[in-house]
Formats: C-alpha cells, sequence, structure tokens
C-alpha cells in the first residue's frame, strides 16, 4: 500500500477554451487533513472532481489511494467520500431515512449497525427521526458529512463543507474532521476561511488553475518573502487612500479596523511607513498573516494569467 493518499502530477482540465486546471501536482500523504485554498473560479472543484474519478482530466496521471487515476476510477470512487459544495437530501424524510437511502446505494450490509455506528460519532443520533427538511444549516452538514463517510471511506474530499454555517456549527466540525483523521481518514477539505486553514496539516493554494504554493502555513508565510506593517487609529481610512498605488505598498488591505500594508520590498516599505507617521495613525510591524500572503499569491497568478 502506497503512504500517499494522492500522487498526481500534470493534471490539467479544460472547459472550452477556458483551462481550469493547469498543470497541477498534489502529493500528499494518507491520515493528514489538508486544506485546499483559492480564489472563487480557481479549479478546486474541478480539481477534486478529478481526484475522486467523477471527471476525466484532459492531461496528466497519478493515484489516488494507490488506485490509478484513470483507469481505477471505481475504486477511487468506492473508497472515498465526496461532500459536494450543494449536497442535498430528501427534506422530506428523516436524517435516519436519508442514510437509510445512501447506504443501499452504496449496498451497505448490516445497514443498521452502520448507521447506528456512523450517527453516535456523528453526534445526530439524538436528532435521528427528524426531517432533513427541518435541520439548521449546521446540522444538515452534520448530515452530509454522515452520509459520505458512511461506507468507510479511506479518504474525505470535502467541498466547502461550512460554507454559510455558524462559527460554533464550523467549530463542530473541524472537532469531528480532526476526530476522523486521528482514526487514520486521510481528509482535504476545500475553503474560503483562514481560520480553518490554519487548522489543517498543511495546505495547498490554487489561483487561476495553477498551483501557487503548498506547505504548513507557518512555512508558506515565512516563504512569502512578504513584508507587513500595521496601522490601527481614527486616521486609518485617509491613510488607506493615500497608500494604494504607491511605490513599497502593494497591497493595503483592512483587517476589520485595522490596516495592513505589505510589500516584498522591506527597505522601500519602512521608507513609505516612516513617511506616513501622522497624527492619529499608531503603526506595527507584524508578521504577515496567511490571508496577507495570500492576496500576494492572488496578485502574482493575476500578474501572469
Ligand atoms: N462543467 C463546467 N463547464 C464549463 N466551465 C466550468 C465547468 N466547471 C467549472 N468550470 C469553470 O472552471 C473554472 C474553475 O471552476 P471551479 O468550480 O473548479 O473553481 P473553484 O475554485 O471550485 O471555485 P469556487 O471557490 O467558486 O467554488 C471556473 O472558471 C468555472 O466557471
Amino acid at each position: 500500500m502506497t503512504d500517499r493518499a494522492i500522487d498526481v502530477y500534470g493534471l490539467t482540465k479544460r472547459f472550452g477554451d477556458r483551462v481550469a486546471v493547469d498543470n497541477v501536482a498534489i502529493r500528499m500523504p494518507r491520515g493528514q487533513v489538508w486544506g485546499f485554498l483559492g480564489p472563487n473560479g480557481s479549479g478546486k472543484t474541478t480539481t477534486i472532481r478529478m481526484l475522486c474519478g467523477l471527471l476525466k482530466p484532459d492531461a496528466g496521471q497519478g493515484t489516488c489511494l494507490g488506485y490509478d487515476l484513470i483507469a481505477d476510477s471505481g475504486q477511487i470512487k468506492r473508497q472515498v467520500g465526496y461532500m459536494t459544495q450543494k449536497f442535498s437530501f430528501w427534506e422530506d424524510l428523516s436524517i435516519r431515512e436519508n442514510l437509510e437511502f445512501v447506504a443501499r446505494l452504496y449496498e451497505l450490509r448490516n445497514i443498521k449497525q452502520v448507521i447506528d455506528q456512523t450517527l453516535e460519532t456523528l453526534g445526530l443520533s439524538s436528532r435521528q427521526k427528524q426531517l432533513a427538511g427541518t435541520l439548521s444549516g449546521g446540522w444538515k452538514q452534520r448530515l452530509a458529512l454522515a452520509a459520505c463517510t458512511l461506507h468507510n471511506p479511506a479518504m474525505l474530499l470535502l467541498d466547502e463543507p461550512t460554507a454559510g454555517v455558524d462559527p460554533q456549527a464550523r467549530r463542530d466540525f473541524w472537532d469531528q474532521i480532526h476526530r476522523l483523521a486521528a482514526e487514520g481518514l486521510t481528509v482535504l477539505v476545500s475553503t474560503h476561511y483562514m481560520d480553518e486553514a490554519e487548522r489543517c496539516d498543511e495546505i495547498v493554494y490554487i489561483a487561476y488553475g495553477q498551483l501557487m504554493t503548498q506547505g504548513p502555513v507557518s512555512r508558506i508565510i515565512d516563504e512569502s518573502g512578504l513584508h507587513t506593517w500595521v496601522a490601527e487609529g481614527p486616521g486609518v481610512r485617509a491613510l488607506a487612500d493615500r497608500l494604494r498605488g504607491r511605490d513599497g505598498a502593494e497591497h493595503v488591505a483592512y483587517f476589520g479596523s485595522a490596516l495592513h500594508v505589505s510589500d516584498s520590498n522591506a527597505a522601500k516599505l519602512d521608507a513609505l511607513i516612516a513617511s506616513e507617521g501622522g497624527a492619529g495613525t499608531q503603526w506595527r510591524r507584524e508578521r504577515p498573516s496567511l490571508e496577507d500572503v495570500f492576496i500576494d499569491l492572488m496578485s502574482q497568478a493575476q500578474d501572469k494569467s
């Protein structure tokens, strides 16, 4: 058994003239939780669909769970749990009835036992009789997770599973993900939330179909070559307008009420900040946040495309 859950390279998918995924390579060990990030339309869903055997790549090759991406797509589908962005249920059926339906699709044996176990693991037992249509977003998402883990997959591919659910439900969901990973499951999860990226062993960042960076969050920040100053105080709004487009301020972005000013040239950035030490603004130098780095990566990708 290969120790890599995902080992693909040259992965490419075109839709007409548009290259949705461009020569992407991912090598992911088993048993880890990786985040898959990138701007809207950058190719995350398309990549995930190729990885789980639902979409045939135009070019590229490799393996998923040791199975050939193209020749063994049937095997991959059976061993992967895929949670789509817009999961759907039978709204007039209960949680338990929905899971029974999915279990029959997978032709599982011991359906009662498997469902009991899944309900228990995901904290759904007490709600098993509730109609799916009456569940809140967080519980629906938990039901979707139950449905995609029912057949005991070796890997989960989760496509923005927490979009639109409240912070507590997102936190609970991530606790579940780490619990499943502790039992040996490999999880690749796409997200737009930075706090979720920080909970992953590693992240893959893709923009305009191209893989821009991959690694643990701290390494990605360290290797970004970016320098950041943060300004706070009543003067920041006027400051933002003054700084945008100036040499030494490649990126100017609000984080709450604070303004982050970043540049890859530390000397230019420092000189600019020194010239802007006006009243009503407090400055401090900070390690760039992951979001600062992503903004930078996105603009690099824009320049290339
Ligand atoms: N079936 C399709 N036919 C034509 N174009 C498609 C199809 N699926 C995706 N695309 C295009 O491919 C590109 C990548 O889309 P994809 O859904 O993979 O991005 P994404 O990173 O998952 O985006 P989001 O974060 O918004 O979910 C987009 O330009 C999209 O419009």
